[in-house]
This record gives structure tokens, C-alpha cells and sequence, in this order.
């Protein structure tokens, strides 16, 4: 059976917003729903059905398992228009592509949204299990005695709500703990990991200067940027902040990690024939992917690097060199998971003890990330996808021809790495 060549074919996302701050009073469904509409305008979308919407937040409250369904519902996309929710920790926006695109590739569908969000202002808590427990046979009980009785059994902490912490349970580490591990482990120093930082900065401030956000970007509940970005960072001011997961001898801080961040992103795709149809240009196409995982129990080092093992299989199969692409999107979860990344990529014997067969080639720098990146924008967890695919996409376009390179990491060991060309 003959496969049909995947296209993205529009984007658009609402300006990431550092939790707590432009978007406290919004949960994912009002996130969505922002980024879908400004998608659905730009596109002339309105009153058409789509073959599916797929997509997902990684953090969602009970009443949202099927928060892409429900969102769908109150967008002007004919109602007949189907939706999925899927979740993949910081990959669901590429996984989001990968199934639309599978489908499109197959031809079961001709077109598609890929849609990402997540409201950490708006997050779920937990309750102990006393008191979940306490609950549920207090709503059994038929006297107003025995439910007292049932209310009154949990102790006084069990009435916290249990806050989230984004912890590993397979580990009890959080992500930012483990990164310092990996820094110390791959010998990657504060002051790489804090230029890397700056430079995401720099190049993203330039970018929004240069009108290269304007057709991508829609503002949404007073927001027109994303506000994570700073034009007042310096390397100076960098190497002031104090460690934030190793006190004594770290070196990740606030200004080489991602905050927690509100956002959501959304990326068209299209066959050919469809985006012909609709009058629509093709500004790349999804050509190859790749999902890895990692052990990270033992090594705990690894978190974050399964991309390392999705680019080696993906390189392969597309019979190419790490060296062979016009432009890298390499999503800085922390600048430390970044350079670790690379390096072992880069280097012969260190790609060798890691599991390669060999070093995969090397990245011009100047080629990374080149509109900035996750720790200037900020990383609203299923979101960073489509931003990712959006502004490789918009690059390639903009050059006419050419080849791009994706790697994302994802929480519980896992990673996934894409090519887009055009
Ligand atoms: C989920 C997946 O599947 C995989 C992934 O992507 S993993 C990534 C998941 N993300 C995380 O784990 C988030 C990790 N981040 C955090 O926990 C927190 O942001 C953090 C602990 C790193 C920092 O939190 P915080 O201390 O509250 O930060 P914040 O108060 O904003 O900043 C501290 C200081 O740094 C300064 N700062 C931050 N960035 C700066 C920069 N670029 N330049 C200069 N100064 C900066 C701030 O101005 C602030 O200074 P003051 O104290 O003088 O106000």
C-alpha cells in the first residue's frame, strides 16, 4: 500500500505564560480552546469537519478525560469532527503529530489538528488516601451519625491536599534533581549550561523583534508574549543564582531550568491533496520520527536522555548524519539535559559506553535552536510539541528548502526525535 506524504500546513499557539501569572484564573480547556480558535481563524477552519483533533495535557483534573473532545465541542469546527486525548509527558505534542500523521500517511483521514496544553495554575490536587477512603464510605453511610463518624476518622494531616511536585515515582527524585545528577555525571559545566540559556534568550528576543512570532502567536486573556522571556538576563546575573536542586554543589539554577508554565499550542496537518483543496502551502513535511526509552532506575543519570537512543534508530532508518540538518530544535527541558545530549551524540567513546555504535556527528551550534528555546519561552508540558514542529516548520518555509531535526525528553525515561522537510 502506497503512503501518502504528511504536511504541516498551519500553527498557531497563545503566548506561554509563567504559571501563576497571566493565566492563573484558566484551566486547560480555556488554554485550548484560545489556541484553537486563533487556529481555526487563521485557516478559515469554521463550519469544517476535520478528520480528527488529537492531543492532550499532561497534568488533568477528573472531569477532563476527554478534555480534547470537550474542547473541540466549543470551537466552531463542525461538531461531527472527532477528538482524542493522548499523553506522553513533554512528547505528547509530537506524539499528537505522530498520530494525526499516521493517519493522514494511511489515508483514514485527509487532515488534522495536533493540540498540546497544560495549566499548572489550575493544577489537580491529591488527597491522602485516609481521607479518599474516609469519603467514600461516608457517602455510603445512610445516618447523618455514620457519616460524621466517617468524616470525623481521618487525623487533621490527612486533610492536605497533597500539592504536585512532578517527582519520578519510580525514583522519589524530581526532574531537576536527576538533571543535576546527569550535569555532575557528564561533566557539564555552570557556566555551558548558563550560556546555553542566555543564547535561548537572545535568539528568542530577536525573533519576536524580527516579526518571526507575528503570523504564530495569537494573544490571549491579556497576554501578547511570552512572558518568560527576559531582555535583561546576562551571563554576569546568571552565574549569581543560587543552585536550586543540589544547594551545596549544584549547578542548575532558576536561569538554566524551565519554570512550571501555562500554555497551549496546535499544528495543522494535511495531506497534499487537502492542503491543495484548501489552498493552503505546504511549509514542510513530517518525514521520519522515532520513540525511545531509557533505564533511569539505576541510572539515574539517564533520565533525560533517551533522544540519545530515538536519534541513533531514526538517523539510521533515514540514512543520514547528525551533520546533515539546516536546523536543530532540541528541547531545553535544562540546559544540562541539552549539553549532555550532545555531547554524547558527539563524541565517539562517550556514544560507545552509552550504547551506540558510534558518535552520530556533530551540530552546529549556530544552527541550535535558533528562534530560542524552551528555557526562553518557557515549557507548558504537552504544549512544547507543536511549538517545536510550528517554528521548525516556519523555518524551513521561510528557506525554501532544507531539513530539521527535533529531539524532545520526556519524564519516565522516554524521547522522541522527528524530521521535518521541506
Ligand atoms: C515533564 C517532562 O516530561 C520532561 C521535562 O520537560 S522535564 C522539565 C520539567 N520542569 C521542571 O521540572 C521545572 C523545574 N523548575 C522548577 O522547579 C523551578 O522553576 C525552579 C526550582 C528551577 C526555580 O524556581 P524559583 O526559585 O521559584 O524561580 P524564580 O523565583 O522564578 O527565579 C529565581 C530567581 O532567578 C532569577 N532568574 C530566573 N531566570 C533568570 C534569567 N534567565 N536571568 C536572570 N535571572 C533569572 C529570577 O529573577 C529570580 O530572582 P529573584 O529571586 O531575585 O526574584
Amino acid at each position: 500500500m502506497e503512503t501518502k506524504k504528511v504536511a504541516i500546513v498551519g500553527y498557531n499557539r497563545i503566548p506561554f505564560a509563567r504559571m501563576n501569572t497571566a493565566y492563573s484564573e484558566q484551566g486547560n480547556q480555556d488554554l485550548l480552546l484560545a489556541s484553537l480558535n486563533g487556529l481555526i481563524d487563521r485557516y478559515r477552519l469554521k463550519g469544517k469537519r476535520l478528520g480528527e483533533v488529537a492531543g492532550g495535557a499532561v497534568i488533568k483534573h477528573i472531569s477532563e478525560s476527554n478534555l480534547i473532545r470537550e474542547t473541540v465541542m466549543n470551537t466552531t469546527l463542525d461538531p461531527a469532527t472527532p477528538a482524542c486525548d493522548l499523553q506522553q509527558a513533554c512528547d505528547t505534542g509530537i506524539e499528537a503529530a505522530i498520530y494525526i500523521g499516521n493517519k493522514i500517511a494511511l489515508g483514514q483521514i485527509d487532515c488534522g489538528i495536533a493540540c498540546g496544553v497544560e495549566a499548572m495554575s489550575n493544577i489537580p490536587f491529591e488527597s491522602s488516601p485516609r481521607l479518599r477512603k474516609a469519603l467514600l464510605k461516608a457517602n455510603k453511610e445512610k445516618s447523618a451519625f455514620g457519616k460524621l463518624k466517617q468524616l470525623l476518622s481521618p487525623k487533621l494531616k490527612d486533610w492536605m491536599p497533597i500539592p504536585y511536585k512532578g517527582q519520578e515515582p519510580k525514583t522519589g527524585l524530581v526532574m531537576g534533581e536527576h538533571t543535576e545528577i546527569t550535569a555532575k555525571y557528564y561533566n557539564i559545566s555552570r557556566q555551558e549550561q548558563d550560556e546555553l540559556a542566555l543564547k535561548s534568550h537572545q535568539n528568542m528576543a530577536k525573533a519576536y523583534d524580527e516579526g518571526f512570532f507575528d503570523d504564530m502567536v495569537t494573544p490571549a486573556f491579556g497576554l501578547d508574549k511570552d512572558n518568560n522571556l527576559r531582555r535583561d538576563s546576562s551571563i554576569e546575573k546568571l552565574s549569581q543564582l543560587k543552585p536550586a536542586f543540589d544547594k551545596q554543589n549544584g549547578t542548575l539554577t532558576a536561569g538554566n531550568s524551565t519554570p512550571f508554565t501555562d500554555g497551549a499550542s496546535a499544528v495543522l496537518l494535511a495531506s497534499e491533496e487537502w492542503a491543495k483543496a484548501n489552498d493552503l502551502p505546504v511549509l514542510a513535511y513530517i518525514s521520519f520520527s522515532e520513540l525511545a526509552g531509557i533505564e533511569y532506575v539505576e541510572n539515574k543519570q539517564d533520565l533525560l536522555l533517551a533522544p540519545v537512543f530515538a536519534a541513533e534508530r531514526m538517523l539510521k532508518k533515514a540514512g543520514m548524519n547528525l551533520s546533515d540538518f539546516d536546523y536543530y530544535e532540541i528541547h531545553e527541558a535544562f540546559a544540562a539535559q541539552v549539553l549532555a545530549t550532545i555531547k554524547i551524540w558527539e563524541n565517539d567513546e562517550l556514544a560507545k559506553k552509552f550504547g551506540l555504535e558510534k558518535a552520530l556527528g556533530k551540530i552546529d551550534r549556530s544552527k541550535l535552536n535558533v528562534k530560542g528555546g524552551s528555557l526562553a519561552a518557557a515549557h507548558p508540558f504537552a504544549a512544547t510539541g507543536g511549538r517545536i514542529i510550528a517554528t521548525l516548520a516556519k523555518l524551513l518555509h521561510e528557506k525554501g528548502s532544507g531539513k530539521g531535526f527535533i529531539s524532545i525528553c520526556a519524564a519516565r525515561g522516554q524521547g522522541v526525535t522527528m524530521i521535518l522537510e521541506k
